[in-house]
């Protein structure tokens, strides 16, 4: 255990990289994949669950938790760790990316954004320093800068003007956030698919120094290929030495590329949410347990899958429950989802550490079926 924040990189295979983020609440092992849990849970899943999956670190919203319970009452509480029964790290975003997605009656200014809640209407205000203060009351281990993502598509001037604003937004955060040892900002890299914006940002963003670096404005409806156009040459534009981390992917086959191209950490809603839609990865493809196909098959999601739902439950099962909507569907699938990407991720790790990713690459192509297995 360490008092401090620090990143040892391990092994390297071609652009991808494995190692450890040593906190003071334990190590993350990279690549990692966070769950999120927005609202101080990861839906259907205990603590003890999560952890169980093999997850070293998990994600939690500023926007929702600000709203609800408000971060002032988690910090009387003795801040989110405490609260959600989590003592491994926890990484908080900043707010701003979900205030416009997600309120209404957006103001935004070059001082921060204004806004209603999306819960009872009532008005709130987020800004770089507002934004670090909450994310000190949860008592986050890796906090986020406050910026701003462009939705796509956007033309080069508005890219551009948003970026410079959460360059502008980096330098306030860095400012607000103080010294605060054993805990990290991360800045957020900008510049939609622009080369040229990509490289601007990064520039400021390490001209002001971070314990980690973001690759924002992706997994924002610009499809694979152009997310990995960009990521073949946005990541090596930061530092060699800190974490990179790919925000909001994606899907197992976005996450093995974002890997190839040299990220460290990602964190989605999927393997969560669409767990209690029915869907379920795996290593040979997806399936929906909801398809009637599945009403009388005996066998498990995934026979290669240690998981409580693939070791002690048949599809035959996971299908009735789920289509009499009883609660253990989801907690059931969404365990398995879970484990799933966190297999993933140990599969990397180790194949990258073992020098052969390609081939492990190879493999997890081979494996899966195009349409539903
Ligand atoms: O630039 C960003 N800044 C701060 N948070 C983000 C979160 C993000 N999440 C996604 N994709 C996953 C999505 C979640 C909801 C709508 S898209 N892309 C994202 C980009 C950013």
């Amino acid at each position: 255990m360490t008092t401090r924040f620090s990143f040892q990189l391990g092994a390297t295979d071609g652009k991808a990289r494995s190692g450890v983020i040593d906190t003071p609440r334990g190590a993350i092992r990279t690549p990692a994949f966070m769950p999120v849990g927005t609202a101080a849970t990861v839906k259907a899943m205990m603590p003890e669950s999560v952890a169980a999956t093999g997850a070293d670190i998990l994600l939690g919203n500023t926007y929702h938790l600000m709203l609800r319970p408000t971060a002032e009452r988690i910090d009387r509480l003795g801040g989110l760790h405490r609260f959600m029964n989590w003592s491994k790290p926890i990484l908080t975003d900043s707010g701003g990316f979900q205030v416009m997605s997600l309120a209404s009656l957006r103001k935004l200014t070059e001082e921060g954004v204004t806004f209603k809640s999306h819960i009872d209407g009532s008005k709130h205000h987020l800004s770089p320093e507002r934004s670090m203060e909450i994310q000190r009351l949860l008592g986050s281990d890796i906090v986020m800068c406050f910026d701003e993502c462009p939705a796509l598509p956007a033309d080069r001037d508005r890219i551009a003007a948003s970026m410079r604003l959460s360059m502008r937004w980096a330098a306030r955060s860095r400012e607000a956030f103080g010294d605060r040892p054993g805990h990290a900002l991360f800045g957020i890299q900008q510049g939609g698919l622009e080369r040229d914006m990509r490289e601007e940002s990064a520039e400021a963003l390490k001209a002001i120094g971070f314990e980690g670096y973001a690759i924002g404005g992706l997994a924002v409806g610009e499809g694979q290929e152009a997310m990995f156009e960009c990521l073949d040459y946005a990541p090596e534009m930061l530092p060699v030495d800190r974490p990179r981390y790919l925000m909001g992917v994606g899907k197992p086959d976005d996450i093995v590329g974002a890997v190839k191209r040299g990220v460290d950490m990602m964190d989605c809603v999927l393997p969560s949410r669409s767990g209690r839609t029915g869907q379920v990865f795996t290593r040979h493809g997806v399936l929906n347990i909801k398809n009637a196909r599945h009403q009388d098959d005996p066998r498990p999601l995934d026979e290669q899958c240690t998981c409580p739902a693939c070791r002690n439950y048949s599809r035959a099962y996971l299908h009735h429950v789920f289509r009499s909507q009883e609660i253990i569907s989801s907690m059931l699938l969404t365990w398995h989802n879970l484990h799933y990407f966190q297999e993933l991720m140990q599969g990397m790790r180790e194949a990258i550490g073992g020098g052969r990713f390609d081939a492990w690459e190879a493999e997890f192509h081979a494996q899966r079926a195009e349409g539903d297995i």
